[in-house]
């Protein structure tokens, strides 16, 4: 359950006054997510989403989203931008953290994307990436590959308490992608995080993308290859589906071609990928407290992943 910090209907109804948005009628905790703590708020005009800002997402961070947000609600991608208040402000402080209110977005997230899903998901990444060429904000991504050797060592050799003999496993990749990593492919703004559950669809039709908190300054076709680990296995890691996993290449590479040396990156970049998620995984599975109200996501399905491209990357995007 993704509700860290509490909001008293107090402050909620005074927070709302600030806005042109009509008057509060409810408001209700969202159990989706890890990261940030979501409401969904009913006024007499309107529904809204509360995001109030957690551990991983820093305040000075949010001029960069909502600037990426505006830009690609502009140019007509189905994204939420923050709502303005009566003086034009959408960084706010609520209960003593940051706070936007946000566009509703219709729609629901899948759980096991059939390919067309798939290449509707990938063709709406492609598209966000042809509207973010003239996109000139930066961000370094604070999960890149600098930052994997790092964080490897921060978890340290605890990691063999997740399953033993992971360190010396893992340890091993992260010197190969170091050595690896297609450092020259053209860079951008990306998503960064385009999971399944980032993605409202109606029907086989996407009807928003959502949650750009890890959104950064990359290799773009990282992007691709985050979104290829996260939608084309089974919720374990063990299972690929190389139905959807050619739907997303062709879907995106439908609305922003790739370039040859970027479908040749792709191994990697998905290998690289999945020692990302693999790392905040294991981070979090040794730091959540056990009582913790959220549920920890499981690292090894990260480490099937990883291991899986390693093997079968080069055949994959051939
Ligand atoms: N603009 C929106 N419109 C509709 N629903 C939304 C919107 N933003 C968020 N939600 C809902 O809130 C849930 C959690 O949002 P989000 O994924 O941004 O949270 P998070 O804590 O940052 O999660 P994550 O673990 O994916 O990083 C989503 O699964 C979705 O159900
Ligand atoms: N999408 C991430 C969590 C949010 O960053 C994961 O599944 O590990």
């Amino acid at each position: 359950m993704a509700v860290y910090t509490q909001v008293s209907a107090e402050a909620l109804g005074a927070f709302l006054r600030g806005f042109d948005v009509g008057e509060l009628v409810s408001a209700k905790g969202i159990a989706e997510g890890v990261e940030n703590s979501n409401y969904l708020v009913e006024t007499s005009w309107s529904r809204f989403i509360l995001t109030l800002y957690e551990k991983r997402v820093a305040a000075s961070d949010l001029p960069f989203f909502m600037a990426l947000l505006d830009h690609l609600a502009a140019r007509g991608n189905r994204v939420p931008p923050a709502i303005p208040d009566r003086e034009g402000r959408i960084i706010h402080e609520l209960e003593g953290r940051p706070a936007c209110l946000i566009e509703f977005l219709p729609g629901l997230s899948v759980s096991h994307p059939t390919p067309v899903q798939a290449r509707a998901a990938a063709a709406a990444m492609g598209q966000m990436h042809a509207s973010l060429v003239d996109f000139t904000l930066e961000r370094p991504n604070a999960l890149g590959v600098d930052d994997w050797r790092p964080f490897f060592d921060r978890c340290g050799r605890a990691i063999d308490s997740i399953q033993p003999g992971l360190y010396d496993h893992v340890d091993r990749a992260v010197d190969k992608l170091l050595a690896a990593w297609p450092r020259h492919l053209p860079r951008a703004a990306i998503h960064a995080d385009l999971f399944p559950d980032n993605v409202l669809m109606l029907g086989d039709q996407v009807s928003g993308l959502i949650d750009f908190y890890f959104a950064c300054t990359d290799i773009r076709a990282y992007d691709l290859a985050v979104m290829h680990g996260a939608w084309a296995f089974d919720a374990t890691g063990a299972h690929y589906d190389a139905a959807v996993g050619s739907a997303l290449v062709e879907g995106y590479a439908g609305n922003f071609p790739l370039l040859d040396e970027e479908r040749a990156a792709l191994p990697v970049l998905a290998e690289g990928a999945a020692l990302r998620f693999f790392l905040t995984r294991a981070w979090d599975w040794l730091n959540t407290p056990a009582d913790a109200m959220v549920t920890r996501k499981d690292p090894l399905a990260y480490l099937h992943r990883l291991d899986f491209y390693a093997e079968h990357g080069a055949t994959l995007f051939a």
